[in-house]
């Protein structure tokens, strides 16, 4: 309980004056229900017991008049405690905002969404609670406690009907205010609940938003809705406070007719004055105010659970900042990229990338190729500056990267992934965010060049129109673009893509290819990707497998070192896309690199190879379920699927085996004879397959006796 006092008190430090007033504010407030006892002294000495109406209706002048000012202050010392809980609350959370902007991406990765949302909706209103608690009943029933102790050895207690009548009174003032609370209550929660989507959208944007260094323009944005809902906060409060008093006023008032009449019927002789003592006191009972302060003991209780959440937050590291901003030898255009043994891993002894060093020239294009999971995309986070290697350095422009300023280095970026997160607004302000000193004409030629604009325009709201729920009022593609005209627009000299087109289909994926090469002049580019054919006029393509660099070079002299990389072309090879994605095919070349295919003639090649049909899958589709009968065998023309197995031993029940992509196969087995399948597969992005059917296959090898025997013994062996 101490310490939840002692937090209170911290954050009431810097509102000295208004906690200085709310204070006095209380005092008067408190004064005069502390002390309107001893009128009854006065009363009952001067004027009940020597029969002086003159001097008891001067009393109850006094009464009412102390009364009045009194309840005045108390008004006033509302308006004042939701001014400071509405100040303190804004403070909190700014501080909880900017704090989360520069938090390692790691944090967010950890740390579930929802979790982050109730510092804001839980633990913040809590403190709220036990700040208003502390500053209210606290104070007021710990001093009540404190007078009624020393009353209680005088008095006695009486007319309990009266109180009752009272007590329905109480009621009737917030009977008559609900309305017009409800409306202000109902105004509150909708500007609470936009503060949490904007928290939300905030938490899940955070690589776009280290990407592009966004954070300051994401605090000025949040400080405005704060501005909002502050003041729906503070009407609320005011409410809330009114709420109470009503109350406050009418056993005020109850107090006032008790004092007059009760006063008047000892005057009369008609109740003894023990009675009238006795009957008063019931309202500062010691009782009452012991039950007020037991009700506030659970605010206690979660408050310093909740301050202690909040302290643990603000304990966790922000990124780390260095003091370049710009090197000695800057131009500002030109970035020059070096890895030096880099090892890398996101749990300690577990490392993703192993000491791994390369050279990116300024101006060049080069790509990070490799098997999935090999620490492509981790290798360009590192470049992003995202997380820190834990051996060896990545130096920009002959300066370790933990020593330049962050956002002066991400300045010079513009960075496309593969899910690009758009922001709730209109598209032209999620262009014009990697930019906001752009004009209207650089958005709309930023789109042009990204070629959205013709579709844009065409929409009846044009670049107005809303982007709804994350965009999902608009196709990957068209999300894709949307990004990629953000990306121009900030003409960064550092162009990143992290399978900036592997979400999309083929058609889209193909002139968005044409776009980035377009865009890609004059500055450096680093595009990670699994699809060869886009990058074989990269200066420099990077070829990763499980962690480690294996080979360098362009794409000629890579296919000519032979390799990793040329196996990864071969697989991907010989297979072709018609215009509109619709159609595959698959050349004899290619099939007879299918080991079951292998040493077989090209002419019966060729005629299998018109056997394969064209399958599309979307994302998230199930290709293949487990369990079921199997008579088709599957290659992946383009796209990238997960291949998981049931299992009792993890919490869904199921294990990844693999990810296959562009030119992986599966299935094959259904290609000897019928078994349920022993896995599942599930489409990671948009797919198009090429399928061959078990009895298809088998109709024509019947023609060729030995090709058949050849193609079915090479399956069993495989098979065992
Ligand atoms: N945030 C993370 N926390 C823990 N492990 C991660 C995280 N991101 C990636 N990994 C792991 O690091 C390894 C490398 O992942 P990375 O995404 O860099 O590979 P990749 O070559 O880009 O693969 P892909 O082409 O499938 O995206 C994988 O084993 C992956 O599971």
């Amino acid at each position: 309980m101490l310490t939840v006092i002692k937090n209170v008190l911290s954050y009431l430090r810097t509102y000295k004056l208004l906690t200085a007033l709310f204070l006095l504010t209380l005092l008067f407030d408190l004064a005069f229900l502390s002390l309107a006892p001893l009128s009854f002294k006065f009363i009952i000495d001067k004027a009940v017991e020597p029969r002086d109406l003159g001097y008891f209706f001067f009393i109850l002048k006094v009464l009412i008049v102390s009364g009045v000012i009194c309840l005045s202050f108390g008004i006033l010392s509302d308006y004042v405690l939701a001014k400071l809980n509405a100040r303190v609350q804004t403070e909190l959370r700014k501080r909880l905002f900017e704090h989360l902007q520069y938090l390692n991406i790691d944090f967010f990765h950890k740390a579930r969404a929802g979790d982050l949302i109730s510092y804001f909706s839980v633990d913040l209103p809590a403190v709220e609670r036990v700040m208003t608690a502390m500053l209210t009943t606290g104070i007021q029933s710990l001093t009540v406690v404190l007078v009624s102790t020393v009353a209680l050895f005088y008095l006695q207690w009486s007319m309990a009907i009266l109180i009752l009548i009272g007590a329905m009174v109480i009621f009737i003032g917030p009977y008559l205010l609900g309305r017009r609370a409800h409306a202000v209550n109902e105004n509150y929660i909708n500007q609470f609940s936009q503060m949490t989507s904007d928290i939300q959208e905030n938490m899940k944007a955070q690589k776009v938003i280290k990407g592009y260094n966004l954070q300051a323009d994401m605090i000025k944005k949040f400080s405005a809705r704060l501005q909002l809902l502050s003041v729906s906060s503070y009407q609320r409060q005011v409410m809330n406070y009114q709420m109470e008093r009503l109350p406050l006023i009418s056993l005020l008032f109850i107090n006032l007719t008790i004092i007059g009449l009760g006063s008047y019927l000892a005057l009369k002789g008609h109740i003894t004055i023990g009675a009238l003592i006795a009957f008063f006191t019931m309202y500062t009972s010691m009782g009452n105010s012991v039950f007020n302060l037991t009700f506030i003991i659970p605010s206690f209780t979660d408050a310093q659970v909740s301050m202690e959440r909040i302290a643990h937050l603000l304990d966790q590291p922000r990124e780390s900042n260095g003091r370049f901003s710009l090197s000695p030898s800057d131009d500002n255009r030109q970035v020059d990229i070096r890895v030096d043994d880099v090892t890398f891993g996101y749990q300690d002894n577990q490392p993703v990338l192993q000491n791994v060093s390369l050279h990116i020239s300024p101006g060049t294009k080069v790509a990070f190729v490799g098997s999935s999971g090999s620490g492509k995309s981790t290798l360009l986070q590192l470049l992003l500056g995202f997380y820190d290697p834990q051996l060896g350095q990545v130096q920009v422009n002959s300066i370790k990267l933990q020593d330049w300023e962050r956002g002066a280095y991400r300045e010079r970026i513009g960075v496309v992934f593969q899910d690009n997160f758009l922001f709730h607004g209109s598209i032209y302000d999620n262009i014009r965010i990697s930019q906001p000193s752009a004009t209207r004409e650089d958005v709309v030629a930023a789109a042009k060049q990204a070629e959205i604009h013709d579709y844009i325009s065409g929409l009846p709201d044009g670049y107005e129109t809303l982007v709804l729920d994350e965009g999902s009022n608009f196709s990957g593609g068209q999300r894709q673009r949307i990004a990629i005209a953000r990306a121009i627009l900030r003409d960064p000299p550092l162009l990143l893509l992290d399978e900036a087109t592997s979400a999309l289909d083929p058609i889209s994926e193909s002139s968005i290819n044409r776009t980035f090469e377009e865009i890609a002049k004059d500055r450096t580019v680093v595009s990670v990707t699994h699809r060869l054919s886009s990058i074989t006029s990269y200066d420099q393509i990077f070829v990763f497998d499980q962690g480690k660099l294996l080979d360098h070079g362009s794409h000629q002299q890579m296919l000519a070192n032979g390799g990793f990389y040329k196996s990864l072309w071969e697989k991907q090879s010989g297979l072709s896309l018609s215009q509109n994605g619709q159609e595959a095919t698959i050349d004899e070349e290619r099939l007879s690199r299918l080991p079951f295919f292998q040493g077989i003639e090209r002419s019966v090649l060729k005629e299998i190879s018109n056997l394969f049909n064209t399958e599309t899958y979307g994302v998230g589709q199930t290709v293949i379920h487990e369990g079921e009968p199997g008579e088709k065998f599957y290659l992946i023309a383009r796209g990238r699927v997960e291949i998981t197995k049931s299992t009792p031993d993890t919490e869904t029940g199921q294990v990844r085996l693999a990810v296959l992509e562009d030119g992986d196969h599966f299935g094959e087995i259904a290609l000897l004879e019928n078994v349920p399948r022993t896995a599942t597969v599930y489409a990671l992005t948009p797919c198009v397959f090429l399928t061959l059917q078990r009895k298809v296959l088998y109709y024509i090898l019947s023609r060729y006796p030995e090709i058949d025997a050849h193609v079915r013994q090479t399956l069993k062996e495989r098979r065992s």
